[in-house]
């Protein structure tokens, strides 16, 4: 057993489907979920296998955790002193530190991630950071595995909070505008599938741009804006509106619960 996913929902499946499209055997994946629906689903949909979390901890090269912050220490208690010599944890889950997780295993490999869902379709970002028991040998390992779904940088702790602000939660934020996009598109008496087929067109061109043009989001945004036209009628109701302000907030918001977390 390559890999085991424990807790197979929405970022466990974004990664393993990643994983598998990146040309990762499903049979070198497992999965460990508390709600045997879900297994089913995910063996049906994927060809992965479900397996107790006993098995997990003693067969898997790399264990990645994506159960929710708050079910975390219950699984690393039920993985402590069960786990095999060679075992790799990786934790994706946020506000859980990497003290806390090597207290729990103490000795074991264990090392932080913080991933995002466009991982599902090969664009994730993923932070990682790596625990003092883990190897060059197992760092380089987690981080083919988070290339193989997108691209990763290793980083501090101190700043993996600042990290989740942007690329860890950032795909809700950008959703989140699409949806208001869509709306104003419906309210300008657009179908809601042209609305939505123009936005979402609109997302794909705009982001191929800052990833491909080599040029900064500054620049992109002052070439769509014509003097006196109509996109600076736009961007000034934007900034009527604190638009910007709220974005600096909303991430702020974002970091300051992810710090929040680590001590609940
Ligand atoms: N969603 C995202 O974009 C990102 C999430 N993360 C992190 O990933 C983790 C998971 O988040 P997310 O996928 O959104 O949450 P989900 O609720 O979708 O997934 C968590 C899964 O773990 C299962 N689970 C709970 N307890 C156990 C257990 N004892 N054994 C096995 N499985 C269990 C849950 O089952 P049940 O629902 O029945 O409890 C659920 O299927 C979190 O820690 C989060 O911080 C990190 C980066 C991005
Ligand atoms: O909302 C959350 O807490 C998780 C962590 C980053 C994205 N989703």
């Amino acid at each position: 057993m390559r890999i085991a996913v424990i807790g197979a929902g929405a970022m466990g499946e974004a990664l393993l489907s990643g994983w598998i499209a990146s040309g990762v055997a499903p049979t070198d994946i497992a999965i460990v979920d508390a709600y045997p629906p879900r297994v089913v689903e995910l063996e049906e949909r994927h060809g992965v296998t479900g397996v107790d979390l006993a098995a997990a901890a003693g067969q898997a090269e790399t264990l990645v955790l994506a159960v929710k912050p708050y079910q975390m220490d219950a699984i690393l208690a039920e993985l402590a002193g069960h786990l095999h010599d060679d075992a790799l944890v990786v934790s994706i889950a946020a506000g859980v530190s990497l003290d806390r997780l090597q207290k729990a295993l103490p000795g074991v490999s264990v090392v932080r991630v913080m991933p995002n869902t466009p991982a599902l379709v090969g664009k994730g970002m993923a932070g990682i950071v790596p625990g003092a028991e883990a190897s060059a040998a197992q760092v380089d390992r987690v981080q083919e595995l988070l290339d193989a779904v997108g691209r990763s940088i290793i980083t501090d702790e101190a700043h993996l909070d600042a990290l989740t602000a942007l690329s860890g939660s950032g795909p809700a934020y950008l959703f989140y505008v699409a949806e208001a996009m869509i709306e104003g598109g419906v309210h300008q008496g657009l179908t809601r599938p042209e609305a939505t087929a123009l936005v979402n067109q609109t997302f794909v061109g705009a982001a191929a741009m800052l990833a491909e043009s080599g040029r900064s989001a500054t620049v992109l945004r002052e070439m769509v804006t014509s003097p006196a036209g109509t996109t600076a009628a736009a961007l000034r109701s934007l900034d009527d509106h604190g638009v910007r302000a709220a974005f600096l907030d909303a991430v702020q918001a974002c970091a300051r619960r992810g710090a929040e977390m680590a001590t609940e």
